[in-house]
Parts: structure tokens; C-alpha cells; sequence
């Protein structure tokens, strides 16, 4: 049985991160914004904005995405949806190798091979269409936070 980790990201798209950015500033009041950094092999921009946690612990983050060129993995959800939206959701587990085998034997479509995500470890998506609906992005959980 795969053990679920915590929630690490809910992943929103967005036309423009400067647009986003100043959204959770001014208008959501988030104290912590990091600084936006470009992940060209994953075809995206990417900007994360704490939500803070229960007691000090760190909260999960919104993963701000805007496509880094016309063929970001993201493009076509934009087109879709002009002004951006909820993308996905990310869960850590201990073993990406483990949780890939799990969802394949569930008969999920996983897409691609683990490739470093944008938290510096090892990631896969699984299709939306066998995740009830929910594009589910998998990370393995940074060493240092084990
Ligand atoms: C990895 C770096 C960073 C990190 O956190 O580390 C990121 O998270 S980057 C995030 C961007 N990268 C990805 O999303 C990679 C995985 N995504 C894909 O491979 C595609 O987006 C895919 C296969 C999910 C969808 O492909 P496409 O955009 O070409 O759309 P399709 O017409 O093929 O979609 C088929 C079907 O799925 C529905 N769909 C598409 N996107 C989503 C979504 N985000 N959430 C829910 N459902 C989605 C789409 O509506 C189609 O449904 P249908 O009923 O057939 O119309
Ligand atoms: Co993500």
C-alpha cells in the first residue's frame, strides 16, 4: 500500500506570473513570495507562494506556472482557460520508484519517466483521466525534510 505524503503544492497556471504574483501579494496578503525562476526542461516559468502552516510548520504552496514557450505542457490548458486555473496537485511520497510502480499497477497512466521537478527532486504526473479528474503530480520528499 502507497502511504500519501503531505500536500507539497497545488499547482495554478496562470498567462502571467507578474499579474499572479501581484494577486497573492495585494489581494491574498501572502507573506512569503520566492523569487519567480525559469525551469525551461518542464516548459515553464514558476514563482511559489507560501500558505502558512498549523503552529509554525510549513504550510503547502501555490505553485504559480505561466508556459515558458509555445510548447510548455501548458500552453493548450491556457488556451483552454485564457485567464489560468487549478492545474494540479502535488503529494510528496519517501520512494518515487515505489509509487510509480504502484499507480502502473493500479493501471494509471503515468506520464514520462521521474525527471527533477521544481523543488530540485525527482517528480511524474499521472493523467488526469485515471486520478478522478485531477492532473496529480508525485514528488519524492526533499532528503533534508525526511
Ligand atoms: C515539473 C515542474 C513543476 C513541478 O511542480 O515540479 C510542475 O508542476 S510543471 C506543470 C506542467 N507540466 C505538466 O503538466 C506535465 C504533465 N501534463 C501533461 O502531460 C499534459 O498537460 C496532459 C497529458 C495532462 C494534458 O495534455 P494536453 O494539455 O495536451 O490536453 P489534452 O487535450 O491531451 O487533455 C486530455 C484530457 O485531460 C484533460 N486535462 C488536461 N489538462 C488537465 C488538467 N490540468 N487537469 C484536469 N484535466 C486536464 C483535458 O480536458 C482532456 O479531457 P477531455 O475530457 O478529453 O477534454
Ligand atoms: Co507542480
Amino acid at each position: 500500500m502507497m502511504k500519501l505524503g503531505r500536500l507539497n503544492h497545488i499547482g495554478v497556471a496562470t498567462p502571467s506570473l507578474e499579474k499572479s504574483i501581484a494577486y497573492y501579494r495585494d489581494v491574498m496578503g501572502a507573506t512569503k513570495i520566492h523569487e519567480p525562476f525559469d525551469l525551461p526542461a518542464q516548459g515553464v516559468k514558476v514563482c511559489f507562494v507560501d500558505t502558512p502552516g498549523e503552529g509554525g510548520t510549513a504550510g503547502t504552496q501555490i505553485e504559480l506556472i505561466e508556459p515558458f514557450d509555445e510548447s510548455s505542457p501548458i500552453t493548450a490548458f491556457i488556451a483552454k482557460n485564457p485567464a489560468g486555473g487549478q492545474h494540479h496537485m502535488c503529494y510528496e511520497v519517501p520512494d518515487i520508484l515505489e509509487a510509480k510502480a504502484w499507480f502502473e499497477a493500479k493501471g494509471a497512466r503515468v506520464l514520462g519517466e521521474p525527471r527533477i521537478g521544481a523543488h530540485g527532486t525527482p517528480i511524474f504526473f499521472v493523467h488526469p483521466k485515471d486520478m478522478n479528474g485531477v492532473l496529480t503530480e508525485i514528488m519524492e520528499t526533499p532528503k533534508e525534510a525526511h
